[in-house]
């Protein structure tokens, strides 16, 4: 039998430094997030990252938390629900760190009879501390405790017409009314090494302002050209003119070069540019979480607000919207159909 794993990120069990400090151990201790020789990295992370951030990251968490726990959880478990009510084969929902493990959504789909795995992580872009590290911990979970199980890998769907057309038809009902001065789209950073170790050719990547638009083999797993590709399909459907929008990254961490220009850094240039207001969108996140609620909803519309903008408009994930959760239901049929 055929059956589904979607899985996200994951979230801390609460916005405490007690349990941020596991989350962000298992999180910044992957090789595919922080991807240098484990000495190196567990002194960095240990050493050096783990002694303030879990209080900082706390009182972050704290702002957004809801009665029901972390946004990233609760509202990936709504849209779970909805597109399990639209198809007739097992979905499970597990997140690559914390507590709803891997290990548990292949079991609870192993003990409904389930074979053959369609396992799909949820970023539209694919990078190496999203997508990757979701394949090959899979992939060991597998081999170690379900050898008779097939997988079937989702790949980046930052292209595909169903995510495009869900993306922009949700942004024209969140942008109604806001006669905007500029459209942001922000995506998650990634420092620019991921990029060149993801590159297949090897020599494709070199972020400047060129290569992601040269047609290359290395786009199928470049983020930088994904996430340029995604902004572009989704202004030519809702007929955004040249000049009116840009794109950015944030959420960087001290140290490395991260993919720039970086969002903070350019919001706070707009009011002087004349841009008063502002429409933020962040298409590298199906789900809203603290880097959509907190870092853009509440840290960046402040500082725009500082340096002189007058209204902000975060847009939000599409969550658990009818058209998004339809989109999944419909690549979850394709599959179920799929006789190879
Ligand atoms: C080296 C560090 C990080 C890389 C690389 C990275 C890539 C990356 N992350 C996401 C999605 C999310 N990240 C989230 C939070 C978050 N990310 C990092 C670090 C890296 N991410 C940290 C330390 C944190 C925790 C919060 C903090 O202390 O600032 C989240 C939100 C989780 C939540 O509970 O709400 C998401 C989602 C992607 C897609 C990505 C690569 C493209
Ligand atoms: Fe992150
Ligand atoms: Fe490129």
């Amino acid at each position: 039998m055929k059956g589904v794993l979607l899985v996200n990120l994951g979230s801390p069990e609460s916005p405490t430094p007690k349990d941020v400090k596991p989350y962000l151990d298992e999180f910044l201790m992957d090789k595919y997030v922080i991807d240098v020789p484990y000495l190196l990295r567990a002194f960095l992370v240990r050493g050096i990252i783990l002694r303030k951030r879990p209080e900082k990251s706390a009182e972050a968490y704290a702002k957004i938390w809801t009665k029901e726990g972390s946004p990233l959880i609760v509202l990936s478990k709504k849209m779970h629900e909805k597109v399990k009510k639209l198809v007739d084969i097992p979905v499970a929902l597990s997140m690559r760190y914390g507590s709803m493990t891997i290990l548990k959504g292949l079991q609870e789909l192993h003990d409904k009879g389930v074979t053959e795995v369609m396992l799909f992580p949820l970023y539209p872009q694919h990078a190496m501390a999203s997508t990757t590290t979701i394949l090959v911990l899979a992939e060991e979970l597998r081999a170690k405790h379900f050898p008779n199980m097939k997988f079937t890998n989702v790949p980046a769907f930052y292209n595909k017409p169903g995510y495009v057309e869900a993306l922009a038809n949700s942004m024209k009902r969140h942008l109604e009314g806001f006669e905007y001065d500029h459209l942001l789209f922000s995506y998650h950073g990634i420092p620019e090494r991921h990029i060149r170790k993801t590159d297949v050719t090897k020599s494709h990547c070199k972020i400047d302002g060129s290569c992601c638009n040269t047609p290359s083999p290395a786009h199928e797993f470049c983020y930088r050209h994904q996430c340029y590709e995604t902004t572009k399909q989704v202004v030519k459907l809702l007929g955004i003119p040249e000049g009116k929008y840009s794109q950015t990254f944030q959420s960087r961490l001290a140290g490395d070069k991260w993919l720039t220009p970086y969002t903070d850094v350019e919001i706070n240039k707009m009011p002087e540019k004349g841009i008063k207001k502002l429409a933020v969108v962040t298409p590298a996140f199906v789900a809203d979480c603290l880097e959509t609620l907190e870092e853009i909803a509440m840290e960046a519309n402040h500082q725009f607000k500082e340096h002189g903008g007058e209204e902000f408009l975060a847009i939000p994930c599409m969550n658990d919207e009818d058209e998004w959760c339809a989109v999944v239901a419909k690549w979850i049929e394709e599959f179920k159909e799929d006789k190879k």
